[in-house]
């Protein structure tokens, strides 16, 4: 029986020899002392390694597993000596020329030691490597993905609170005409009610709102269409009028950006310049009257003569230029102060404006001189107004300490074109002709006899 036995366990070895030399994986014979007793020749393919020199090494395990693996492999492999239970792992071996490869390594038991077959699975496992490669790539892909995506969402909110603190009115239109964005002050400025929300909204809404607060809609609609319509990618800064007399300046760019660089949109600012066209009128007027008495100043009268004479030469008309000057006024500085002679300053003021037309002009030009423009006027009534005037100044009375006082004037007329063709000899001639009332014994109005030129 234990020839018998033998001889069955030597034929068993015979023919797997033979079926292992055949085979493409790894078979191995290890005795109970895991010594390698024999190994396939494909184990030259998978380490370059021959199979005498496996056997001769002694350690099997020192010598072709990788460094890490060898612990384990040999706990593993005594493991299955001792319960006769197969194991089956992945683990490294290392070739030659110090290159590593996977196996998949199958130990059971045999008679008298252990079986190993090792299957080369580097190939998976390269693929299996690049698959994890991969997803790692993916992963950091996406987080960073999330990075920016949290970092934009914070850039627009900090840009949303920026633009809704801003007084400038911001509205975003999309090339299909539609709401993409706006701020608070946009809608303050359109008169919507503060919690309106316009996003998507087609801009026939907007114009329909537009419609209801504007002063003249339909320029305004001209306006957006010519700017729309054009192909300049900036307009220039456009003002118009609210009903309810709010003064408004608009401007567009076109937003670049999108695909092929075609613009994905059309943003507009509003301003509303009310308070600075105010202040600028105001400073204007300021610029233009008389401190004291609020009449229009020497400047304006020097723009009012020019352009009076401008426009009487284009339609062949007459102006009337009164020129006159308070009589015996010093006395009344000398007597009774500045601030007298300033009060009989207003109140003469006070009382020829009362007197003069909606199209006569009266200016102080400076001191106790005065002067009057009168369109159209025919030397009749640049008289009869002089002799109103005359009457009006000396029947002003002031009363300063208990007495009563008042002046008198002396007017100077003079005509365009009759006497002067140019502003400066209009006003020399008025001025010669109020010298000569001054000399002929003052309160009259002279008529310049000069000739135009
Ligand atoms: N209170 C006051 N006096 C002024 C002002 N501007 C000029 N005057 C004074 O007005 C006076 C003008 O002088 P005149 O024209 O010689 O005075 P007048 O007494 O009317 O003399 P005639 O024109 O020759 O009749 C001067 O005393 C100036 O100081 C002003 O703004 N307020």
């Amino acid at each position: 029986m234990i020839w018998g036995r033998k001889l069955d366990r030597d034929d068993e070895l015979a023919s797997l020899r033979e079926l292992a030399e055949g085979v493409h994986g790894v078979e191995a014979l290890f005795d109970e002392a895991l010594r390698l007793t024999w190994i396939s020749p494909s184990i030259g393919r998978l380490t370059a390694q021959a199979p005498a020199d496996c056997i001769a090494a002694g350690d099997f395990f020192a010598f072709l597993l990788h460094e890490s693996d060898r612990d384990f492999c040999r706990r593993m492999a005594r493991q299955v000596l001792d319960t006769g239970l197969p194991q089956d792992f992945e683990l490294r071996l290392v070739a030659r020329d110090g290159r590593v490869v996977w196996v998949a390594m199958h130990w059971r038991r045999r008679a008298g030691g252990l079986r190993l077959s090792a299957e080369d699975i580097q190939a998976r496992k390269e693929a299996e490597y690049a698959l994890l490669e991969t997803v790692a790539e993916l992963r950091r892909a996406q987080a960073l993905r999330e990075h920016y995506l949290l970092r934009s969402n914070d850039e627009r909110q900090r840009l949303s609170a920026l633009l809704n603190l801003i007084r400038l009115g911001i509205l975003f239109i999309d090339h299909d005409r539609r709401v993409l964005y706006h701020n608070r002050a946009m809608l303050e400025i359109w008169a919507y009610p503060p919690a309106t929300e316009l996003v998507g909204s087609r801009e026939a809404v907007l114009k329909r709102q537009a419609a209801h607060v504007l002063a003249d809609p339909e320029a305004y609609f001209g306006h957006i269409d010519a700017v729309v319509g054009g192909r300049e990618s900036a307009s220039e800064e456009h003002e118009f009028v609210f009903a309810d007399g709010r003064v408004v300046t608009d401007r567009s760019a076109v937003v670049q950006g999108g695909e092929q660089g075609r613009g994905i949109g059309r943003v507009w600012i509003y301003e509303d310049v009310s308070e600075a066209r105010r202040t600028s009128r105001q400073l204007v007027e300021l610029a233009v009257r008389d401190e004291l008495t609020g009449l229009y100043n020497r400047r304006r009268f020097h723009e009012e003569l020019e352009r009076l004479l401008a426009d009487a030469e284009r339609r062949h008309s007459a102006v009337g230029l009164l020129a006159f000057d308070l009589d015996g006024f010093k006395p009344i500085n000398d007597s009774f102060g500045h601030q007298a002679g300033d009060e009989v300053l207003v109140g003469l003021a006070r009382a020829l404006g009362r007197i003069v037309r909606r199209n006569e002009l009266l200016f102080r030009i400076g001191g106790d001189e005065f002067a009057l423009l009168v369109p159209d006027a025919s030397i009749d009534e640049l008289l009869e107004l002089s002799h109103r005037l005359l009457e009006t100044v000396a029947a002003s009375r002031f009363c300063f300490e208990g007495d009563e006082v008042g002046v008198t004037a002396s007017v100077g007329i003079a005509r365009f074109p009759a006497n002067a063709r140019r502003g400066d000899a209009l006003v020399a001639a008025a001025d010669e002709a109020l010298y000569r009332s001054k000399s002929e014994g003052r309160n009259r109005a002279t008529v310049s006899g000069r000739m135009g030129a």
